[in-house]
């Protein structure tokens, strides 16, 4: 099975992925931000390398989301190839980041792998307010998202919200990380387990 934890930055997908792995104790996906040779950059002048980056995280996500499809075994994977562009890529375009020549050439390609991939099994997707986002970006305290602007966030939680009302109701679990501590509260975290197990034991 292939789970998929979408969400906005700092809304706590990377500990989900990794208490659901440790859980279930299969294999957990993560994109690598050490080893991102473009986001820094990206970080301090979005139009220059917003096609560069934008590329890099379609080819890593694709190349992921195939070695998890082909294994079928269960997955968690922290954030989903569809995100990275209907919501990241998108708000490139939208806000002149992107022309519109790379965007339609990104496009191109995208629509392309998809023919190669499936839908994750389930998306759990992190729901969270702007506050709560910037005092998460604060706390991991990554040294190229302390200047994130707040625009910025606001921009991609609008477009989550869009994006996630596209996403067919039988594969998608939303968890409302204001009023929901997975990490702290063990009673939170077993209900989203609860809820897995219910979903996996309707698919089988
Ligand atoms: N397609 C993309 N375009 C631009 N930036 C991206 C894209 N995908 C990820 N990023 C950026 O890469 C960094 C790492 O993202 P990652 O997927 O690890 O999640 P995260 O935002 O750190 O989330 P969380 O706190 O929920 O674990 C963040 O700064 C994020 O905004």
């Amino acid at each position: 099975m292939h789970i998929a934890i979408a969400g906005n930055i700092g809304s706590g997908k990377t500990t989900l992925t990794q208490l659901l792995a440790n859980h279930f104790n299969c294999n957990a996906e993560f994109e690598s931000v050490e080893n991102n040779p473009y986001l820094s950059d990206f970080y301090t002048d979005m139009p220059k390398w917003a096609f560069h980056l934008e590329l890099h995280f379609l080819n890593s996500r694709f190349r992921q989301t195939r070695r998890i499809q082909q294994s079928n075994e269960w997955v968690v994977q922290d954030r989903s190839i569809d995100e990275g562009v209907h919501i990241f890529a998108k708000n490139l375009f939208d806000s002149k980041c992107l022309s519109k020549r790379d965007y339609n050439t990104y496009m191109t390609l995208y629509n392309f792998m998809l023919e190669q991939i499936n839908s994750p099994d389930l998306l759990i997707y992190l729901k969270a307010d702007i506050d709560k986002l910037v005092s998460q970006i604060k706390m991991r305290n990554r040294s190229f998202e302390q200047e994130i602007p707040v625009t910025y966030l606001e921009n991609l939680n609008a477009l989550y919200a869009e994006w996630i009302n596209t996403v067919p109701k039988e594969r998608l679990m939303v968890i409302d990380i204001q009023s929901t501590d997975f990490k702290e509260n063990p009673n939170d975290f077993e209900n989203i387990v609860t809820k897995i197990d219910s979903f996996h034991s309707q698919r089988v």
